[in-house]
């Protein structure tokens, strides 16, 4: 039966669930998610707090078994007995709130880490220097753990999580409670493993936290995954694009011009200024075409911008659009 259903998965995806369920006595913490991660894409699973993205994220670590459903790496199929040991050697898990021990140093944490892992004496020396310099802790090395920052402890984390030259990493908000800078230096690690063709799942219940360095963000609610967007969705999205028109005089004459161009779908009067927020369904080289042809009706334009919609915008306008409809999006 297994091996059915693995010659029939996808095995371009580096990780596929299938009715991915997590019932913890009544509660259902993860309902049927039909979860793909492509080969090589850092994925953001967002949430609010109780959402279930621990729940996903230890079942998709084997640290708990689901209730229902099952689990795809690579189109090999995840299981918790010993049959899935070469899996599990291909993840590396970062858990939320994972011990740290004080009275270790940097050095001897990630030696006790790369001894557990089994990795030969001959090479632990070097794969804890490589490790130590990726998340540039070098300098740390003879440091008891409890001397570092907040950053350094997380990327210390990260260096213990990749100890072991995993492919996927399975990240539980590693960037929390973090300052911008260094959300910027976890940040740039995680590109760096990205281009050394590491798949990436980061869970956090902020968007922002995701949207810097996700090329997909799937969205949990109550259990259920409930969107997913690409960076190329975003794209397809954005050909319609919103443009603010600013005008010396009368907006009415503005409004007059607009209605007469059939890409101008539709517009918002902006309070408190002569500005009209216009959707507009053309390209770039239509809105250089709309913007001459106000000019040469005789129109004071003094602005003429496109609005970048962040992706919080379009994931908030995206569920507004499923509720309101309960259909599938289009833009
Ligand atoms: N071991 C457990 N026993 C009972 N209920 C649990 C258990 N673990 C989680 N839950 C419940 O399952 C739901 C999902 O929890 P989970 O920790 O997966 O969510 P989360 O999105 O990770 O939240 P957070 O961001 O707060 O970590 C919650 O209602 C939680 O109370």
């Amino acid at each position: 039966m297994t091996q059915q259903i693995t010659a029939t998965h996808n095995s371009t995806l580096a990780i596929a669930t299938y009715g991915l369920t997590k019932r913890y006595d009544r509660h259902i913490a993860v309902n049927e998610v039909e979860l793909r991660v492509k080969s090589g894409e850092i994925y953001g699973l967002m949430g609010v707090n109780g959402a279930g993205k621990t729940s996903m994220m230890k079942m998709l670590a084997a640290a708990e078994s689901p209730t229902k459903g099952e689990i795809y790496y690579n189109g090999d199929r995840l299981l918790l007995d010993s049959s899935s040991s070469n899996i599990k050697k291909y993840i590396g898990y970062l858990p939320d709130n994972y011990p740290l021990y004080d009275d270790l140093t940097v050095w001897d944490y990630l030696d006790y880490f790369a001894r557990l892992y089994k990795i030969p004496a001959s090479r632990r020396r070097v794969r804890v220097y490589e490790v130590l310099e990726l998340v540039k802790l070098e300098d740390k090395r003879n440091s008891l753990i409890p001397t570092l920052s907040r950053g350094m402890k997380q990327r210390l984390g990260l260096a213990r999580t990749i100890i072991h030259e995993p492919i996927i990493l399975l990240l539980d908000e590693p960037i929390s409670g973090l300052d911008s800078i260094a959300r910027n230096q976890f940040r740039s690690i995680l590109q760096v493993l990205q281009e050394a063709g590491m798949t990436i799942v980061i869970a956090s219940p902020i968007l922002r936290d995701l949207t810097e360095v996700c090329t997909t963000i799937g969205i949990m609610e109550y259990g259920f995954l409930v969107d997913d967007i690409t960076l190329t969705d975003i794209k397809q999205y954005k050909t319609s694009q919103q443009i603010l028109v600013t005008t010396l005089g009368e907006l009415t004459a503005l409004e007059t011009a607009l209605s007469k161009n059939s890409l101008v779908k539709e517009w918002q009067r902006i309070p408190n200024k002569n500005s009209l927020q216009v959707k507009f369904l053309g390209g770039e080289s239509d809105s250089v075409n709309l913007l001459r042809s106000l000019i040469e009706q005789g129109l004071p334009i003094a602005e003429f911008n496109q609005i970048e919609e962040d992706w919080e915008t379009i994931l908030l306008k995206r569920r507004n659009y499923f509720n309101e409809n309960n259909d599938a999006f289009s833009p």
